[in-house]
């Protein structure tokens, strides 16, 4: 069943509707469950999140267990010791890391046969009972940490061995990450997959773009700010960038990256998130199913991609990595263009960019205003207004504006309004994106994750483009590492209305 019929037919029975008090945590025993837990990710990301929230309460140790499965045969304390090395290594935290560590048990296994699985079930079980809890009422929530090619096989395991067994109480909720998927028909049916076996309220694609601060700010300022409600469309704005830039290349990655490239791995998911919260319309309330309704919207209005608003490139050095091959045609770099036909936007254009190996790191929303008709003070020459929303690092927002340059003399000079959250919200520690969206999937709260007709229209927009440089008709242009990218997509920039301001140059403010 396509899930835009499945969510109007069950939409009332969503668990994220249960409960207009969306915060309240339930009680009873909690499994989390860690699947490719010797990888990248886990280690990476999942534990760390894991621990944040153990060290903030939200992950009491009399009612979680954590569980990690792999192939890779290791002990619990080879877990534990590879794990430990990304946590806080301060004396202070010393005794919440041992604490946290206890908690995890590892469990070796394959993927895709019923002894493995049987095995997790059990050592899941024990801990259920070890907490006092009767079988049944539980939570279980399973982590897919793994390659995506794995997910039907993995999903038909725990369907067949690892759910939660009893209708008295509790759920299973699986995390699946991205890319879901290598384009609108592998996507379609890893979904079919997935759906046969689980329903749409169990299954939370996880995009950590949408646990990011800012990207989190962007409902609350768009829509409870009297200010930008009149000037947010096309009658005011001439350009919107979104940005994503890495200043490392793929760096022990390139065997995955090269399956995927730049579009599958950042534009396709982190970058077109952005693009749905920027462009949405306001929706009827803060309930998942009516942001996701509005984000579905938005995607289906972007009209298919010209060949002439898109510019790849990849670095020179990408196939220097021997998991890389000699001939690879695959996109380190890229810039597009994307229209809305629809009233608020047409004919402006959204630019999305995105790279590996550049001169920088950073990820910001650039919203540029159109030029002030009749200007007296020629202040076109200093720039036009811009809005930009700096997501990482250095969470910021600030507003280009033309002032009176102070002083005797009557003249104009660029500046900015500041809201730097570092020195605004001084002492505040800015939750991780896996913390908070994991946080989330305990809640039951989908609003964070991407629905399957979402996900749908996201490949709808890009597939066509990535067929044919999958297919070699368009070829990355080279570009050196730690440069802006290729010179083409600047032009492109350029030809799509947007105008640099010389001269000008955002300095954080310091403490
Ligand atoms: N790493 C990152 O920074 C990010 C990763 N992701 C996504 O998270 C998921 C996991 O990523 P990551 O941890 O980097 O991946 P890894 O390559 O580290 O794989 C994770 C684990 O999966 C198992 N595995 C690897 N390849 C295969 C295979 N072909 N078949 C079966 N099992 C395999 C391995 O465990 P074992 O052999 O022990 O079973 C491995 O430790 C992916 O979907 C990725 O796209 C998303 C955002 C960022
Ligand atoms: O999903 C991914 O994201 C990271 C960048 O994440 P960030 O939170 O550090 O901006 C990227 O490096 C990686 O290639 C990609 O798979």
């Amino acid at each position: 069943m396509a899930s835009g019929e499945w969510h109007c037919e069950k939409r009332f029975k969503n668990e994220s509707f249960r409960n207009e008090d969306e915060n309240v945590l339930e009680t009873g025993c909690l499994s989390i469950i860690v699947l490719g837990a010797s990888g990248d990710l886990a280690k990476k990301k999942t534990f760390p999140a894991l621990f944040n929230l153990y060290g903030k309460g939200f992950l009491q140790s009399d009612e979680v267990h954590i569980s990690g499965y792999a192939r890779t045969k290791i002990s619990d304390d080879e877990l534990r010791d590879r794990i430990r090395g990304y946590l806080p290594q301060s004396k202070e935290d010393a005794e919440d890391v041992s604490k946290f560590l206890q908690l995890i048990k590892y469990v070796t296994g394959s993927y895709d046969t019923a002894e493995g699985f049987q095995a997790l079930d059990k050592a899941i079980t024990e801990q259920e009972i070890s907490k006092n809890i009767r079988e049944g009422l539980s939570r279980r929530l399973f982590y897919l940490a793994l390659p995506p090619s794995v997910y039907p096989q993995v999903c038909k395991m725990i369907k067949s061995y690892c759910m939660n067994k009893s209708d008295l109480g509790g759920w299973t909720r699986i995390v699946v990450e991205k890319p879901f998927g290598k384009d609108l028909a592998s996507a379609e049916e890893l979904s079919s997959q997935i759906g046969e076996l689980f329903d749409e309220p169990q299954i939370y694609r996880i995009d950590h773009y949408l646990g990011k601060e800012l990207v989190q700010n962007l409902l609350v300022l768009r829509f409870a700010n009297r200010l930008f409600l009149p000037l947010w469309n096309r009658d005011n704005i001439d350009n919107v960038q979104i940005v994503f830039r890495e200043d490392f290349g793929t760096e022990g990655r390139g065997g995955y990256f090269d399956q995927y490239g730049i579009i599958r791995d950042i534009i396709q998911n982190h970058l077109l998130q952005v693009f749905c919260l920027v462009a949405m319309e306001k929706p009827v309330s803060l309930k998942p199913e009516h942001i996701r309704d509005e984000k579905v919207k938005v995607l289906q209005s972007v009209i298919p991609i010209k060949d002439k608003e898109v510019v790849i490139g990849q670095y020179e050095g990408y196939k220097d990595d021997p998991t890389v091959p000699d001939n690879s045609n695959t996109p380190t770099f890229a810039t597009m263009i994307l229209r809305i036909h629809n009233e608020r936007w047409e004919g402006v254009p959204f630019i999305l960019k995105a790279g590996k190996a550049l001169n920088s790191r950073k990820a910001e929303i650039r919203v540029q205003f159109k030029d002030v008709p009749g200007d007296i003070f020629k202040c076109q020459k200093q720039g036009r207004n811009e809005f930009v929303i700096r997501l990482q690092p250095s969470e910021a927002m600030y507003m280009k504006l033309t002032v009176k340059q102070p002083g005797l003399e009557m003249s104009t000079a660029q500046s900015e309004l500041d809201l730097s959250y570092t020195q605004r919200y001084q002492g505040v520690v800015i939750p991780e994106a896996y913390e908070r969206l994991i946080l989330d999937t305990i809640k039951g709260d989908q609003q964070h994750f991407v629905r399957r007709d979402e996900q749908k229209a996201a490949w709808e927009i890009f597939t066509p483009l990535l067929h044919r440089i999958d297919d070699g008709e368009f070829k990355p242009i080279p570009y050196k590492m730690g440069s802006r990218g290729p010179v083409e997509a600047d032009e492109l920039l350029e030809g799509a209305g947007y105008v640099q301001t010389h001269d000008y140059i955002w300095i954080p403010p310091s403490l």
